[in-house]
């Protein structure tokens, strides 16, 4: 079937991606993913990124672990649990927030800590590209989506340098490299260096995203997902030891690119005329109560129900699960199976 090719675009020498727009909107309605290739960034800069993190990765588990992951998203994290069995690197926030002196940012010299921040900063511009592109598809002013994630309004972007290991043995059977999930922000860009991804194809099967020389793996969150009325897809992937055996490592690096947090996600209607438009009297998250309704529906169903049980505000969260839940977000996806559990 002609819509389980992967699709790949490329938009070398585009400095605005008009002339594809229709491609990629097209892309992110049917599968929610696609490989884009001559997107810009110098491959050099990628392989720094690389090596940055495979030498931190290469340090002692103790040396690593002065660097806990903070608040901010700023820190070393390494996780074996139902969610996945990998370490990462992680760098928080927009421009700036590599540059000052705290966590893991004092383990890097200034020079190395500018690199990190300038492929953040070009994750950034790309990311804007394609939110124009998807507003210019919409029939809507090209801000629309883009002025919701500018570095004035501080949106709470993530890039996550990732390390899958490798095992001895395997580990138990409930833990996965990465869990089958939907990711939750507007757009996420994985930069492989090797295979395993899996997607959930149109037709609801797994299959491998392929390994295409000096492409960027782009997919749709859910709060892009919800914002466009579901017109843009967020798909299930995973990453699981049957396509990954124990014996192999996995490197990647993903950027997630996220409104900022008291943007409304007004949700959009298809018009007679093709157009969107917010859908009048619907229901209003903003992108920061749609992240905290994820990230409690996501401790209610893990290991980590601790921190619910010391939360004292429940009934904000609860309130927002309600919420998310009239709206009826990624009804696809293990969202709804999360919160419709609770
Ligand atoms: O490492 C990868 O390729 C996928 C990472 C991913 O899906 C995630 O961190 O959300
Ligand atoms: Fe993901």
């Amino acid at each position: 079937m002609a819509t389980e090719v992967f699709p790949v675009i490329d938009v070398s020498c585009l400095d605005d991606f008009t002339p594809k727009s229709a491609e990629i909107t097209r892309a992110c309605q049917d599968w929610g993913f696609f490989i884009l290739t001559g997107y810009g960034i110098p491959q050099a800069t990628i392989d720094r990124m690389f090596a940055l993190n495979q030498g931190f990765c290469a340090l002692s588990p103790s040396e690593k672990s002065k660097f806990p992951i903070d608040q901010r998203q700023i820190g070393y994290d390494l996780k074996h649990s139902k969610s996945g069995a990998h370490e990462s690197m992680v760098f928080g926030g927009v421009k700036g927030e590599v540059q000052d002196t705290h966590g893991l940012n004092t383990y890097w010299d200034a020079a190395k800590r500018e690199e990190i921040e300038t492929f953040k900063a070009q994750c950034h511009e790309l990311s804007h590209k394609l939110l124009r592109t998807f507003a210019q598809e919409f029939g809507l002013p090209s801000t629309y989506f883009s002025e919701a994630h500018s570095d004035a309004s501080n949106p709470p972007n993530v890039l996550r340098m990732l390390h899958y290991p490798k095992f001895e043995t395997r580990p138990a059977n409930d833990i996965p490299r990465i869990k089958a999930h939907t990711d939750w922000g507007s757009i996420t860009f994985v930069f492989p260096r090797s295979g395993g991804l899996e997607v959930e194809t149109p037709s609801g099967e797994w299959l491998e995203v392929p390994l295409v020389p000096g492409g960027v793996v782009v997919n749709i969150g859910d709060a892009l997902h919800l914002w466009s009325g579901r017109a843009l897809k967020s798909t299930l992937h995973r990453i699981s030891f049957d396509r990954l055996p124990i014996d192999q490592d996995r490197w990647s690096i993903a950027y997630f690119v996220n409104a900022n947090n008291d943007s409304r996600l007004e949700v959009l209607q298809k018009q007679a005329d093709g157009t969107h438009a917010p859908q009048p009297g619907g229901i209003v998250l903003t992108a920061g109560e749609y992240y905290d309704a994820r990230m409690y529906g996501s401790r209610l169903n893990d290991a980590e129900r601790n921190w619910v049980s010391k939360a004292t505000n429940l009934d904000y969260y609860e309130g927002l699960l309600k919420k998310v839940q009239q709206v009826g977000v990624a009804d696809h996806s293990v969202v709804a199976d999360k919160l419709v559990a609770v």
